[in-house]
């Protein structure tokens, strides 16, 4: 049950001065009631003593001594004088209150005042002159006739009296009635008879009847005195007609009350039965009048109401205190023969006003559950075939009288679907509109959101750049300047998130509305054929909101790739003069014999990255975090996507059939392929390579590119993964594999997964900032297995159960091929071929000296650099092939420097020639396959952990190679293979 309204409302008093009865006027009284205008009374007025002595003459004979000259003024809500007539009394009194009825809210009207002042004659009247019950119930029935089309209504009344504190059915009189108090209901009378009139005539039949049953008996004061308080309470209940799973349920009670007269024993000159009634008469107004009197007492509102003093209070409780709308008629008499009563009656009718009573409309919303959604469809079907029978008698009763024309009829018919289809418009208007607006602001506010988010990002980038690169003062300026913009952006954040969650409520509302609505327009589908053009302007409507949020995607999409361009053309700028200044830095420190191998090494790195190839990481090397700002960075399809518009799409090209009950279906996904950013080639002609220091890394074929792609997203089924895998094994250069292989799977790139963090952390310590940047700029990064850099003692590694992969002793020629990783993995171990990791006893690495002219370079020193002692013959054998190379024709020049990429190993100091392992053969080596190799142009730090072992020897003549030691021993961890 849910009241939907609630109001403060004061009882509304009106005062009725009857005419003078006969023997008032007998009497010879004077008045003491002045009716002033329609609002205002005196009682008691002063006389006007100007007249002087004959004063005393006018009014000689009537009951001078009464008067008191009180000259009370009362304001009433309305006051009728001895001219009114009975519906005067009823418009004002009675009809409006009505209207209260039938929304829902209780009433009550009762009328209030001594014996003999005309509360019988107000409230029921004569035949002649009716009273404001007949007036009432007669209008009641007139507008419940007029609602009947969109409302049923139903009528059930109780007629009861109260006399000598007993309760009486007067409608069924059996004897007294016990009074119960509900704590819903209020007050309820058991075994009260309650009646149906179809008609306002049957409905003053039965009130006719009901009065006679009442009490009366004649007094001195009055000759049809009603000797007891008589209720007709009218209970209205009204349901929507309107079909549809949420109805309205209203329900009143009218209760319209005839007082029985407050009386002095003195006055009516009553005794025996009389008396006793008029006194229990008077006990119950006197309780009445305690009850308006508490009530009327605001201050003391929470105080103490003795309803339960009398029948009759505990009967009116809810007319006076409680949820209804009083209207309280205090009838007198204008004579001075019932001044006292009449003093009283206005007292009390003026405290009344002050009774404030809450309102409340008992509006009960049935909704329907869905289960009784057939049942309402059969009630409107029973209907339809009603009117039809009705339409079949019409038409037939015109042929019968030879009327042929029909046209009234269906003119009625269509009238109504007209009524109806009409009203579904205006109601899928206002739906549209609304549903406009609340998606275009939810987009709207969703678009700046996320284009504020991506400026935040930017914001952040720009500060961590300054960061590094400016001086303290300006970084904190900077700062100060990036907190203030903070400041007001997160405000404005704050802002817009609060209206999108009131736009989100608001859209939540609209939702409901079009499940209503459509729920409507079905059931109206069941009668007509009208609705399928309602069902397609629905559907129109939606296909119209889904483009113009397309629009707003696009529009969204546009701003986003906008500023995207503004900062990416900003970086370019930024990139190239760094790259600028870089290479005329390097050539400067190159010229003054300055340049380090980590310098050469990271503008090789730089040079690399700037020719589009892919960079190298070691298997070893763990992944290197994200920077934080990457991390940070949002992305940028999640911002280029209103997410809203993908919650509820319906396929717009469904075509309408296929959509059941007129829903559309929720189909549309959409899904933008993420794309990989590939490398892009800048500024080639601001960083040419240095012609003495030729990039030798391999190029990733395309093909081999698309498969490390493929990879990295996972789009190899297992059994493919272990295809590549053995593939790879047969690959030269084919380390990285047989690692991958003994961790598992490709995806799993921890191979040395023991000792991996440590390794990895000074691999990254080990990263100049150049390389770090190359490092995150370029996340594509090729994974190559790396030989360890010590050599694994046999305890450190845990598989002396597992059978060893021997190398026979035919592989003592270093150029047969055998297959490790198969072996690898049928036996399941751990193991890793170990390649010149440790550097023989006696070997001297010539590197440091290769880029270092001069060992004794002070520069060198200050880098802390450790010294790589070297033999003199080797130095100056490396010496004069340097010179021997620097003086060759460049042709020449290119063939060695592709054909280095063989790798020449030395496993025996008996082996005739080094071993050439075919790798590359002059072809670009797929880059996952590259492994470190011994060439010039590929320094690695020392402080990286590598051992520069090998780059000497490709490049000496090769009757010297065998005076070098071995340079790469092929040595199983178990240490059965050396
Ligand atoms: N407005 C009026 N116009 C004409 N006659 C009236 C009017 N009011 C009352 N009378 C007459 O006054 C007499 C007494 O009225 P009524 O019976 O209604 O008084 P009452 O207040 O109901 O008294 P009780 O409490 O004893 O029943 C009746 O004969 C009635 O016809």
């Amino acid at each position: 049950m849910a009241a939907v309204k609630q109001e403060e409302g004061n009882v509304t008093v009106v005062v009725r001065v009857r005419p003078e009865s006969h023997r008032e006027q007998d009497g010879n009284h004077h008045t003491v009631v002045q009716v002033v205008d329609e609002q205002v009374l005196v009682f008691d007025p002063k006389e006007d003593t100007s007249e002087g002595v004959f004063a005393e003459v006018k009014f000689r004979g009537r009951a001078a001594p009464s008067r008191k000259n009180k000259d009370l003024k009362f304001v009433f809500d309305r006051v009728f004088d001895q001219s009114a007539t009975q519906e005067d009394l009823f418009e004002f009194a009675t009809k409006n209150i009505l209207e209260g009825v039938l929304n829902g809210y209780n009433c009550s009207v009762f009328a209030y005042g001594a014996t003999g002042a005309g509360k019988t004659h107000t409230m029921l009247g004569t035949a002649e002159q009716p009273g404001v019950m007949y007036f009432t119930m007669v209008e009641l029935y007139k507008r419940i006739e007029q609602l009947k089309d969109e409302k049923s209504c139903e009528v059930a009344v109780s007629y009861l009296e109260v006399y000598n504190e007993q309760i009486q059915d007067l409608l069924e009189p059996k004897g007294p009635l016990a009074l119960r108090e509900d704590p819903q209901k209020g007050a309820v009378i058991q075994r009260l008879s309650y009646h149906q009139p179809k008609s306002a005539a049957e409905l003053l039949e039965m009130l006719a009847s009901g009065n006679r049953n009442r009490t009366q008996h004649p007094t001195d004061a009055n000759a049809t005195s009603s000797r007891s308080h008589a209720v007709f309470q009218v209970h209205v209940k009204q349901q929507d007609r309107i079909a549809g799973l949420s109805k309205n349920l209203r329900m009143a009670k009218m209760c319209l009350i005839d007082l029985a007269g407050s009386e002095r024993a003195s006055a009516t000159k009553t005794c025996g039965s009389r008396f006793r009634e008029g006194a229990n008469i008077n006990r119950s107004l006197l309780a009445l009048g305690n009850v308006i009197n508490a009530l009327a007492d605001l201050k003391k509102k929470k105080a103490h109401i003795p309803y339960r003093d009398s029948k009759l209070t505990r009967l009116l409780k809810d007319s006076l205190g409680g949820n209804c709308q009083t209207v309280m008629i205090a009838a007198i008499s204008p004579s001075a023969m019932s001044y006292e009563d009449t003093y009283n009656t206005l007292k009390y009718a003026n405290r009344a006003k002050d009774i404030k009573s809450s309102l409340k409309s008992n509006v009960v919303s049935l909704d329907c559950h869905i289960s009784k959604y057939a049942a309402i469809c059969e009630e409107l079907k029973r209907e339809i075939t009603q009117l039809k029978d009705k339409l079949k008698v019409y038409e037939g009763g015109k042929t019968a009288t030879g009327e042929s024309d029909q046209g009234p009829a269906r003119k009625v018919i269509s009238s109504q679907q007209q009524v109806q289809q009409q009203r579904l418009e205006k109601v899928l208007q206002e739906f549209f509109t609304s549903h406009q607006e609340i998606c275009k602001d939810r987009m709207d506010l969703e678009s700046r959101l996320k284009e504020m988010e991506l400026k935040t990002c930017f914001q952040l980038r720009d500060q961590k750049r300054i960061k590094l690169l400016c001086t303290e003062q300006k970084v904190e300026q900077a700062s100060c300047k990036f907190e203030r913009s903070q400041a007001s952006s997160k405000m404005r954040h704050t802002h817009l998130l609060e209206r999108k969650q009131q736009a989100e409520e608001r859209f939540k509302a609209n939702e409901n509305q079009r499940s209503q609505m459509e729920n409507e327009i079905n059931l109206a589908g069941n009668s007509t054929s009208e609705p399928e053009i309602l069902k397609l302007r629905l559907r129109n409507h939606e296909s119209a909101v889904e483009v113009r949020n397309f629009k707003q995607q696009i529009s969204h999409m546009t701003n986003l790739m906008m500023l995207q361009e503004r900062d990416s053309r900003q970086t370019e700028r930024l990139v190239t003069s760094l790259l600028q200044v870089v290479r005329k830095q390097f050539h400067a420190l190159k010229g003054a014999n300055l340049a380090t191998t980590e310098t050469v090494s990271e503008f090789n790195d730089l040079e690399r990255q700037v020719r589009g190839e892919k960079a190298v990481l070691w298997a070893d090397q763990v992944t290197e975090e994200e920077p934080e700002e990457q991390n940070n960075q949002p992305k940028i399809l999640a911002l280029a996507t209103i997410s809203k518009l993908f919650e509820k799409s319906f396929d717009v090209n469904a075509p309408s059939a296929e959509v059941p009950n007129g829903k559309p279906t929720e189909s549309v996904k959409l899904e933008v392929p993420l794309r990989k950013r590939l490398p892009a080639k800048r500024c080639l002609t601001e960083l040419k390579p240095s012609p003495s220091h030729p990039l030798r890394m391999p190029l990733t074929s395309l093909k081999r590119r698309r498969e490390n792609e493929m990879a990295s997203e996972n789009l190899f089924t297992p059994e493919m993964q272990s295809k590549r895998t053995r593939k790879a094994a047969f690959r030269p250069g084919a380390i990285a594999p047989k690692v991958y292989a003994l961790a598992g799977t490709p995806k799993d790139k921890k191979p040395f997964s023991n000792r991996s963090n440590t390794l990895s952390g000074e691999v990254a310590k080990s990263m100049t900032p150049i390389q770090q940047a190359v490092q995150r700029q370029y996340s594509e990064t090729v994974t190559k297995a790396r030989p360890p850099l010590a050599t694994t003692t046999p305890s450190s590694y845990n598989f002396p159960s597992d059978p060893p992969v021997t190398v026979p002793s035919s592989n003592q020629d270093l150029n047969a091929t055998f297959d490790l990783t198969d072996k690898c993995e049928k036996a399941n171990l751990d193991t890793t071929i170990t390649i010149g990791s440790v550097a023989p006893q006696g070997m001297r690495v010539a590197e440091p000296h290769t880029i270092f002219p001069k060992p004794d370079s002070i520069f060198l020193q200050r880098l802390g650099l450790p010294d790589f002692p070297i033999n003199d013959q080797s130095a100056s054998l490396y010496r004069s092939r340097q010179q021997v190379i620097a003086n060759r024709p460049a042709v020449q020049r290119r063939r060695r420097s592709l054909s280095a990429g063989s790798l020449r190993v030395k496993s025996q100091p008996h082996l005739n020639r080094p071993r050439r392992v075919p790798v590359g053969r002059g072809r670009p080596i797929p880059a996952e396959n590259y492994s470190p190799r011994p060439r010039s142009s590929r320094k690695i730090s020392p402080a990286s952990g590598e051992l520069p072992t090998f780059s000497v020897a490709k490049d000496l003549p090769r009757s010297n190679v065998k005076n070098l030691k071995p340079l790469f021993n092929f040595r199983q961890k178990s240490g059965m293979m050396t």
